[in-house]
This record gives structure tokens, sequence and C-alpha cells, in this order.
């Protein structure tokens, strides 16, 4: 795909917005140790956007998440969600929740005290903890495994029960971080899928990271592509699908025609910290 094509996709500089649920404005990261991580980095994403952070190892895409997530403190700038600092979400009414690659489910534990984990520390009264976390297994198709122990379920079903204890808070936004990066290509599909359907379900924002091209052309309504070395944004791309998006959008050719544009834009991201350093 040669260079004007390949634009048709590219977003104006500032999408337009209808509620801003995160702002990072120019918000930059430096470790102690002096790793520059992130440069400043502007990104507005609209309540019910699914956006995802794509771009090479080390670009930067954790970082960020994190530092939406409240996790890691901006070396300089200001993120905000629901138009207030991150501390302070509270005050918007709004929740956040974050899904981490590796489920971390307590292996002694039941998938039911499992979810109820977030509910537990919050100090939510048994039976309406109990109440959710029914619900949020009934969303994830585990009610069947509320007794089980996490060892005696796959890693797919694992990841679900992860997720159940992330939609247990019942946020508006969800930071998922490679969630389904360890499992297999089918599992993955599966669990794409019906991450859209709850996202769809619950009005949920979400920023999502993989290094999956087909996956971030299948969930997002945005791709962020990140550079590395250092980390930065480069270019963002808008997946102008209807949403449901089913598994015949994969083999369709517009999906190919947006995974070549990621493709090309992830080479060029892989390639530009060699232009900075040369
Ligand atoms: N706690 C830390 N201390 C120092 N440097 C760090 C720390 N965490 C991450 N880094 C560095 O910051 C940069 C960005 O890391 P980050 O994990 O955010 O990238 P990423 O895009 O998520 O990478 P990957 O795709 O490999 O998971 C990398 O150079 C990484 O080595």
């Amino acid at each position: 795909m040669n260079d004007t094509e390949s634009a048709a996709y590219t977003l104006p500089a500032q999408p337009r917005l209808t509620v801003p649920a995160v702002e990072v404005l120019s918000a930059e990261k430096t470790y102690p140790n002096g790793t520059q991580a992130l440069l400043p980095v502007d990104l507005r994403i609209a309540e019910g956007e699914f956006v995802t952070l794509l771009g090479p190892s080390g670009c930067g895409k954790s970082t960020l998440l994190k530092m939406v997530a409240g996790m890691l403190e901006p070396t300089d700038g200001r993120l905000l969600v629901w138009r207030k600092p991150v501390a302070q979400i509270d005050e918007s009414g709004r929740r956040m929740a974050f899904v981490f690659q590796s489920p971390t489910l307590m292996p002694w534990a039941s998938v039911r005290t499992n979810v109820r984990l977030p509910l537990d520390l919050a100090g939510v009264p048994r039976k309406e903890a109990e109440d959710r976390v029914a619900e949020a297994l009934e969303l994830v198709g585990l009610d069947k495994f509320a007794s089980a122990l996490p060892r005696a379920l796959s890693g797919g079903m694992q990841m679900r029960v992860s997720i159940a204890r992330g939609l247990v808070t019942q946020p508006d936004l969800l930071l998922m971080d490679e969630p389904f990066g360890a499992l297999d290509e089918i599992t993955r599909h599966k669990l794409d899928a019906e991450l859209l359907e709850l996202w769809q379900k619950k009005k949920l924002t979400v920023i999502f990271v993989t290094h999956s091209i087909h996956e971030a052309v299948f969930l997002s309504s945005r791709v962020v592509m990140m550079a590395a070395r250092p980390g930065r944004v480069v270019e963002q791309f808008g997946i102008d699908e209807p949403y449901p998006r089913r598994a015949d959008f994969m083999v369709s050719p517009q999906f190919s025609r947006y995974a070549k544009t990621l493709q090309d834009s992830l080479l060029r991201a892989s390639s530009a910290h060699d232009e900075v350093q040369a």
C-alpha cells in the first residue's frame, strides 16, 4: 500500500470527542534508573472507545497503561479520567479495572473467592458481593465453575476468571495489558469476540495492549501506534468498521487492508529508533 492509501486511515490529530474518558496531557515517564520510557504523550480517549496500544517491545505501552491506572506517576504532565486526576476517580462516580497478562489467581481459593477479592477488600457486604460475583461469572460464561479451583481450569478459563474479577467492580474503564498474549490462537479469538460483546453490553471504555496486529484490527475502534527508544506515540488509525464484528470480518478484504496499513506502520515504528540513534 502506498503512502496515500495508508494516509486514508490515519485519524486527524484531534479525534472528535463526546465525553472524554481519558486525557493524557503531555505525560512523560523517566524511570529512576534514567530509562526514558515515554516522551510527552498527548492522547484523548472518548467514553465508549475501544483503543489499542500497539508497538514494538519496549515502546512504553505498559508504562502508559499503568500511568492511566494510577499505578505509576508521570515524571511530568497530567492524566485525567472523566476530567479528574486519576487519584480522584471516585469523585467522578466512575471506576476502572486493570486486567494483567497473567491471571494471577490465588491457587488455594475457589473461582468465586478469587473473583470476590476486590469486593472483600472494599468491604462490600457479603450478600451483595456474592450477587455481583454471580453476575460477573455469568458474563464470562463461568457460572458453572464458581466452586472450582483455578488449577482445574484451562488457561482461557483462568483468564476469564481474571476478567470477571475486573468486571465485578462494575468498571466504566477497563485497562487490559496483553490479556490474551499467553493463549493459543483459537482461544484468543474466542476471548476477543467475548470481550467485544462485553464491551458493547456494558458500554465500557477499553484501553487494550497487544502485540498482535490482527487482534488490534478485530477489536479496536482506534489503534495507537507507538515507537521505542524513546517510547512515544507515532501514528493513530481509526478502524472504521461497524460492530458487532463477526469472524467473517477477519477474512474480508477490508480487514487485510487495515492489517497491511498497521503492518507498514509497525515497520516504520520499529525502524524509527534507528533513525533517532543514527
Ligand atoms: N520499572 C522499570 N524501571 C526501569 N525501566 C523500566 C521499568 N519498567 C519498564 N522499563 C523500561 O521502560 C521501557 C518501556 O517499557 P514498557 O514495559 O512500558 O514497554 P512495553 O511497550 O509495554 O514493552 P513490551 O511490549 O515488551 O511489554 C523499556 O525500555 C523498559 O525496559
